[in-house]
């Protein structure tokens, strides 16, 4: 058999992989660089080429994508697995599209490796190379191999134009997975059109899919294009599908069948060449058992089905993500980006983050704005993940952190009477009529270690927003004003909701409803 060649600057890791290969009678040639292996090709005799080229991306004198492009080039058919350290997304795109077999995120599992040169070695046998291509968004992160593996399917399905359904709890990450299918399909260069259907009232979805003609109904002065339409020769994302009225679910189903549609009000049909990939958080099948989804449509959409993990069933990936969206949004305020203190990032993973990605993004942004020094500590962590986190915290961390670090969970509100907590809260108390069960306001806000009042921090964070150029400024301080005022009133009720909302002076639909949107369920 011919050798198995290995190419890294890194001694330590030609080493290990040499005697393992070997310890599998697998036979080795090493090299440190990518011109010793480009002069090697040249000289040596076919007999003594490479069965597989094991390829580092960063070496002195050369990269292991350009050594990638040099070799297929030579020998189109020869497996080519690169290790990289950067288990970033762009590593493993830029693999793929170099032609590379497989990707190995370093550090890597040496049984696992193996495996996987093992795999390559059958393949080249079968002299049926698979070329994989092109991968995801370049700012899609993780590390977790739940996450290896949507990012492996997506590389492999980036030179087809199959229909997608895309399916994880909310804020996993289900858009940023259909923007890299587009991405990196034969359709890159047509638009990406993304509609939440669930956002749209019913009434208008049916127009805003497929346009009207005018006249079509009461308002409708002009002819407008639908989605579909805008979405020709590119791809239409359906976010929250699950949750498409049953009529327009039979439109849906014909446009994917006949591949035309006809505009609301219309008479002739409309081509449609646009590739629909759909998500939702939703479990289909139950909706189809339901009788609230349509089964025929649920099979022409579950052609490939791609699962994305919620962020509790990877807590590795807290830590990168942490400091990732901290950068980005030190990036977005124009300001120094801060550093998180190891006890609070175990804090931070051990917090179940129902909101998942878009919870923590969401977290790091207000820890950007809130928080008092450049490292961020566990009593700068928002009320939600320190009424959260505990157990979770505790069990990852291989000593819990010291006390001063971390208490149980802390009502928000203090009744006037009762002591400070022993963790200072990142932001003051609102002062409303809930602490002492009388009508009165709690007026003695907590202290914030900033000085600064529940309203100030708000302002200021506002400001902050404003001038950032964010457009969601609106969203985002409801929510967290919504999340605070809910927080407070559980923490005064123990958690009875009924009688929150009776505090509130809301309805408990009300409460409860806010409670899932808000991501609190836990609480
Ligand atoms: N793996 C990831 N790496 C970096 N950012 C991520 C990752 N996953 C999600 N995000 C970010 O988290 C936020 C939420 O992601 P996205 O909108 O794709 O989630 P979703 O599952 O479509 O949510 P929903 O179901 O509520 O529509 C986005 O800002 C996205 O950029």
């Amino acid at each position: 058999m011919k050798p198995i060649w290995i190419v890294d600057d890194d001694q330590s890791i030609r080493f290990v992989l040499e005697k393992a290969l070997l310890r599998e009678n697998l036979p080795t040639r090493s090299f440190t660089n990518p011109q010793e292996v480009l002069k090697a090709l040249t000289d040596a005799p076919e007999s003594e080429g490479p069965q597989i080229l094991v390829s580092d991306i960063r070496m002195p004198g050369g990269s292991g994508l350009e050594l990638l492009e040099r070799v297929k080039e030579k020998l189109p058919g020869l497996p080519v697995i690169i290790m990289t350290a950067f288990s970033d997304l762009d590593s493993a795109v830029s693999a793929f599209q170099g032609g590379a077999f497989e990707y190995l995120p370093k550090p890597f599992d040496l049984p696992k490796a193996v495996e996987l040169i093992h795999r390559a070695v059958e393949e080249s046998q079968r002299e049926e190379v698979a070329i994989e291509s092109v991968s995801a968004a370049p700012e899609m992160l993780g590390q977790a191999p739940a996450m290896q593996d949507v990012f492996r399917a997506i590389g492999r399905l980036s030179q087809s134009n199959v229909t997608v359904l895309i399916t994880g709890e909310s804020g996993s990450g289900k858009e940023l997975v259909a923007r890299a299918l587009h991405k990196h399909s034969p359709r890159a260069s047509g638009p990406f059109v993304a509609i939440n259907t669930a956002a749209i009232p019913k009434d208008l979805l049916e127009s805003e899919l497929f346009g009207h003609e005018r006249g079509a109904f009461t308002g409708a002065q002009t002819m407008r294009r639908g989605r579909f339409e805008q979405a020709e020769g590119g791809t239409l994302f359906l976010d929250e599908i699950g949750d498409m009225p049953f009529d327009l679910q039979t439109r849906l189903l014909r446009v994917l069948s006949d591949g035309h549609f006809y505009r609301v009000g219309g008479h002739s049909a409309v081509k449609a060449n646009v590739r629909v990939i759909a998500a939702t958080h939703q479990n289909l099948e139950q909706r189809v058992k339901e009788g609230v989804f349509r089964e025929d449509l649920f099979h022409r959409l579950n052609v490939i089905r791609l699962r994305l993990p919620a962020l509790r069933e990877r807590r590795e990936d807290v830590a990168m993500l942490t400091r990732y969206f901290l950068q980005q949004s030190a990036k977005q305020l124009g300001v120094e980006p801060k550093r998180i203190a190891d006890s609070a990032l175990r804090l931070l993973s051990g917090f179940d983050f129902p909101g998942n990605v878009r919870q923590l993004e969401n977290v790091c942004h207000w820890l950007t704005v809130m928080a008092p020094a450049q490292v961020i500590e566990v009593k700068d962590l928002p009320p939600e993940v320190l009424a959260g986190a505990g157990a979770g915290a505790v069990a990852l961390s291989e000593s819990p952190p010291p006390a001063a670090e971390w208490s149980p969970p802390v009502p928000l509100t203090m009744p006037p009477a009762m002591p400070a907590p022993a963790v200072a809260l990142p932001i003051a108390v609102p002062e409303m009529p809930v602490a002492n069960g009388l009508g009165v306001p709690a007026t003695a806000p907590v202290a914030d270690g900033t000085g600064m009042s529940w309203e100030g921090g708000l302002r200021r964070e506002a400001q902050m927003l404003l001038e950032a150029g964010r457009h969601d400024v609106w969203d985002v301080l409801t929510r967290r004003f919504e999340t605070l005022l809910i927080q407070t009133a559980l923490a005064n009720t123990r958690g009875r909701r009924i009688e929150a909302a009776q505090k509130l002076g809301i309805g408990r639909n009300t409460i409860t409803r806010k409670i899932q949107e808000l991501g609190l369920d836990d609480l």
